[in-house]
């Protein structure tokens, strides 16, 4: 279980974040969903402490961090890392076993080639391996699917469903409407700071109406 209590961010007087209170349980997958620049990435980066915030956040874990696995948008190695390397790191931060190593290569990866090199797909495939190997509770995807290629991707929907009948917490933020309501308990979304109280399964349509009318441009004045 995670508790988010009064959680606001800012970046110098921007302010990302506005107040967000929110409790996940394990066993649950849900979508985070925002325009462009909605705070989805900085909420991530706050509940792994990779970013300061006002607020509180607690879990049931004896360290968040430590149970916790970050997807990052987009991937980034240190140039001269392999991929196995990567992993071999990853692995060793949670004193887990990598011995069998190639055997998990399921996106079957160039694991002996510098990471940095890796296509962008290909990054997002290793990073996600890495937090897999580390037997986290805690997933937290950051647009999984964006890049990654359609066989990838379905296996990426079964992974996560599995994870959740693992008892394991994830959260996800998507752009691809669809990838989310196939997979996701509830899906929150991000307005002007503000986290919405949450649309579960029956309410997705309600959802995307509202996701729809905030776009106020008229698209005929392109002669559409
Ligand atoms: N390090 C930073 N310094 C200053 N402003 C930042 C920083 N990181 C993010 N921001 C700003 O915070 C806001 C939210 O960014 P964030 O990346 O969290 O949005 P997002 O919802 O993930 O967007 P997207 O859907 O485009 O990935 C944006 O206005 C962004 O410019």
């Amino acid at each position: 279980m995670i508790k988010i209590e009064n959680l606001s961010k800012s970046y110098g007087n921007k302010s990302i974040l506005k107040n967000i209170n929110l409790s996940i349980d394990g066993g649950q997958i849900y979508g985070i969903v925002g325009a462009n620049g909605a705070g989805k990435t900085t909420f991530f980066k706050c509940l792994t402490g990779i970013e300061d915030y006002y607020g509180s956040i607690t879990s049931s874990f004896s360290s968040l961090k430590n149970n916790t696995g970050l997807l990052l948008t987009e991937p980034d190695f240190l140039s001269k890392l392999t991929g196995r390397e990567y992993i071999v790191l990853m692995c060793n931060a949670r004193n887990q076993d990598y011995s069998d190593l190639d055997k998990k290569n399921i996106f079957d990866l160039p694991l002996d080639e510098y990471a940095s090199h890796y296509s962008t797909g290909m990054k997002k495939k290793l990073a996600l391996l890495a937090i897999l190997m580390q037997k986290n509770e805690v997933f937290l995807l950051d647009e999984p699917f964006n890049g990654v290629d359609m066989q990838s991707n379905l296996i990426l929907s079964d992974i996560f469903l599995k994870l959740k009948e693992l008892g394991k917490i994830l959260l996800v933020s998507s752009h691809i409407y669809s990838s989310l309501t196939n997979i996701c308990d509830q899906i929150f979304l991000f307005e002007e700071g503000e986290l919405s109280s949450g649309f579960t399964k029956s309410h997705f349509s309600k959802l995307e109406s509202e996701i729809k009318s905030g776009f106020k441009k008229d698209i005929g004045i392109l002669g559409l």
